[in-house]
């Protein structure tokens, strides 16, 4: 190493919906996970916000990627443009030289051999010297506060954008999961969907993520009940502008398949799970994380079916990324990382 070169240690929550970097104990860039691309030269135009404002207004010239599919790399290239754009975007001092990074990265805990190699080339390809691994519910957990190395059960239900990672943890390891491919933009397609075949309306995937926000729910009878939320889109067959009021009582209906699914996984993880830690959980409750936590009376309904109490983490979007700061700090005490 040249006399000037300084190592630069940070955290990256690369998730499917957004990325957030933590440098220094502060979140420096939490970006929706897309960049747009020259379709000709496959040249970097925008990355985060900017290439998602971009999304369904591509010209011919150009064109947005999601590089993350269902928690994992889907899109090399993409990928590993991504994280070099958004490292760049990390305010630094000295601009005159690049540092060596040190980081730690999370992953779906359900990750293959080859996609777990596959996020630590990106990573390395975009300047990574040493770089370790966390597995996603891991990270929650510690950014959740719970002391994930104690002789106690804990489980954590982390809710994305691709992936919803159910994981029970104890000793300072995983010791059952499971994954699934539904989560939180699932449950966006399925409003795209609803809209069209219920209100013949045309809406595009971030509209929908609105209406999700907006008056998404997972039960039909909330305490603290939000509007209706004005739609604005084509008519289907006509093209002609329309709008549609939506209630929280009718998205609550068309998310109905895809929750239950997230509830039958997270049965069957408890099923799985040996009975001394099983006791732990009950009496501590299951934690929620990721931005799915967020869907109002989520965890009223799964508090009431499953009869165990369910806490929304502090800011869940963030708690994943909280955990691997955290773990940032402690790579040579926390033997769980993955080098
Ligand atoms: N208020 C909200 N209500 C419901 N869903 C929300 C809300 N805010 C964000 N989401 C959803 O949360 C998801 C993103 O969550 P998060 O950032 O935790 O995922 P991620 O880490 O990028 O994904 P993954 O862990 O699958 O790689 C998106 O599907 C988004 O639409």
């Amino acid at each position: 190493m040249g006399l000037f070169s300084f190592t630069q240690e940070i955290a990256i929550d690369l998730g499917t919906a957004n990325t957030i970097i933590i440098h220094n104990d502060k979140i420096v860039v939490d970006e929706p996970s897309v960049v747009a691309l020259d379709k000709r030269t496959d040249k970097l135009i925008a990355i985060g916000e900017k290439a998602r404002q971009m999304q369904g207004k591509e010209n011919e010239g150009i064109r947005t990627v999601r590089p993350l599919r269902d928690g994992v790399i889907a899109d090399f290239y993409a990928a590993e443009l991504m994280i070099r754009g958004m490292i760049k975007m990390i305010p630094t001092k000295n601009h005159l030289f690049s540092p060596t990074l040190k980081m730690v990265v999370c992953i779906p805990s359900g990750s293959t051999e080859v996609e777990i190699r596959a996020v630590r080339d990106s990573s390395e390809h975009a300047g990574g010297r040493e770089v370790y691994m966390i597995y996603e519910p891991m990270a929650a957990a510690i950014g959740i506060g719970i002391d994930v190395e104690a002789p106690n059960g804990c489980m954590i239900v982390d809710i994305g954008g691709g992936t919803t990672e159910i994981a029970v943890i104890s000793l300072g390891g995983i010791v059952s999961n499971k994954s699934i491919r539904i989560a939180g933009d699932d449950l966006t397609l399925d409003i795209v969907e609803y809209m069209g075949r219920m209100h013949n309306i045309k809406v595009g995937e971030r509209t929908a993520e609105l209406i999700k926000i907006n008056v998404g729910a997972a039960l039909t009878d909330l305490e603290d009940a939000p509007e209706d939320y004005i739609v604005h889109g084509p008519n289907r067959m006509t093209a002609l502008p329309m709008q549609v009021p939506v209630s929280y009582q009718e998205i609550a209906h068309c998310l109905e398949k895809s929750i239950s699914k997230i509830e039958a996984a997270i049965l069957s993880a408890l099923e799985q799970t040996p009975p001394e830690l099983y006791a732990d959980i009950v009496q501590k409750g299951i934690y929620l994380a990721g931005g799915g936590a967020l869907l109002r009376g989520l965890d009223k309904r799964l508090t009431d079916k499953l009869n165990i109490q369910f806490h929304i983490a502090d800011d869940p979007l963030r708690a994943v990324a909280r955990g691997t700061g955290i773990a940032l700090k402690n790579v040579d005490k926390f033997s769980f990382l993955i080098r």
